[in-house]
């Protein structure tokens, strides 16, 4: 195949279309040890993901972790897994069917996709289909809030090694962050609000965020920066003050060092020290996943306990808030700016009449 594959003609001269493509991480397809590996080999083969060099990396991610880890991933991925698939991914797919509803309910004409990073259904994928259905004008909308190289940079990685491959490329845009957003920080303060309002307080607010090797940090990654930013601006708007709220982080991959509180051992430390009841949230996780359902919900609740912990409550992640949706779609308006999504008014008011006709029963 040629590297720059032939266009159809039909994108000559053709009105420009916006749409928006959400990112999220990505997940296996089958909580089994076959489909957790595919998902890893692909996941842990990202440069961005595991600074190593290569040379070093391949015989320990081959031969050590993809003989060892997909099997017992695979136990934790069956204990959350839902009907129609992997949390990760039921999340990811209502939340990007909210968001196109949205944007056509306030009279936007936006295509809306989303993909994941490693897995199904790819970036490259979803931008061929973008680009077929004629979008000329694509934004990339990553699930994370908080900016890291190793998470939103890798998207852009994908987005460019299809765009390498385009003779017509679109125009692109990337959201590299909302940690700060005042729709998102309200959107997460509604849904702790909404579970004191339902189950009553803990003593303190666990704030846990994904961890990344802290020598991302030293080597300027201002993710960490980003996650303290956005607990602040959470406490502030529950009207916490900082001795009812702690910031931690979980999900450490590896022996290197990472950032620092991680999670479970300081809830294990609160419950030594007499804490009976806590509330946890991970406000960097924009949906539930295995991180949020399996590590948190199960494993950091059970240590939780048999420290002599009581109570232990997840808040879950914004998933399906509406709340959460409408700040998604002012996050992407912003960055839209000058790309025109509504109707012309004519074009609008044939739609209209089109669709009278059609409730009528006459042929279109
Ligand atoms: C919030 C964003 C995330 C960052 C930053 C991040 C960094 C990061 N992760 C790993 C290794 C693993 N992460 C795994 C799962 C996982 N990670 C995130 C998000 C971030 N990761 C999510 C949403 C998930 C859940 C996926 C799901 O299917 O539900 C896993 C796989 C699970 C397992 O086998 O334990 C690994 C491995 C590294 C090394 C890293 C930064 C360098
Ligand atoms: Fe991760
Ligand atoms: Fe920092």
């Amino acid at each position: 195949m040629p590297p720059f594959a032939p266009e159809p003609h039909f994108l000559h001269g053709q009105a420009p279309r916006t749409a928006i493509l959400f990112v999220n991480l990505g997940t296996p397809d089958a909580a089994d040890a076959p489909s957790v590996r595919r998902y890893l080999a692909e996941f842990l083969s990202d440069p961005r993901v595991v600074e190593i060099p290569p040379l070093a990396w391949k015989p320990i991610l081959h031969v050590i972790i993809l003989r060892t880890r997909p099997r017992a991933s695979a136990r934790k991925y069956a204990k959350v897994w839902l009907p129609e698939g992997s949390p990760l991914a039921v999340w990811t797919r209502k939340q990007s069917e909210m968001l196109a509803g949205w944007l056509a309910d306030h009279g936007h004409q936006v295509l809306v996709r989303h993909a994941m990073r490693y897995g199904n259904p790819s970036v490259a994928s979803q931008l061929d289909a973008l680009k077929a259905e004629g979008a000329t004008r694509i934004l990339i909308l990553p699930a994370y809030p908080q900016y890291s190289g190793t998470t939103t940079a890798s998207v852009a990685d994908a987005v460019f090694d299809w765009g390498k491959r385009q003779r017509h490329l679109p125009e692109l845009r990337f959201v590299h962050r909302y940690h700060d957003d005042s729709g998102y920080i309200a959107a997460l303060a509604e849904r702790v609000e909404s579970h004191w309002r339902e189950h009553g307080r803990g003593e303190k607010l666990v704030l846990s965020f994904h961890g990344v090797p802290a020598r991302t940090l030293e080597l300027g990654d201002p993710y960490h920066c980003e996650c303290l930013k956005t607990a602040r601006l959470l406490a502030s708007e529950l009207g916490l003050h900082a001795q009812d709220v702690l910031v931690t982080f979980q999900s450490r991959f590896g022996r290197a060092k990472w950032l620092e509180p991680y999670t479970q051992p300081t809830i294990e430390a609160l419950a030594r020290a007499g804490t009976k009841r806590i509330d946890v949230m991970c406000p960097g996780f924009t949906s539930d996943c295995l991180e949020t359902l399996e590590e948190i919900d199960m494993e950091v609740r059970e240590a939780f306990i048999s420290n002599g912990g009581e109570a232990f409550h997840y808040i879950p992640a914004l998933n399906d808030s509406q709340r959460w949706i409408a700040a998604l779609a002012a996050i992407a308006q912003q960055h839209l700016a000058g790309w025109p999504t509504r109707l012309p008014a004519d074009e609008r008011e044939l739609q209209a009449s089109a669709a009278r006709a059609h409730e009528k029963g006459a042929p279109r």
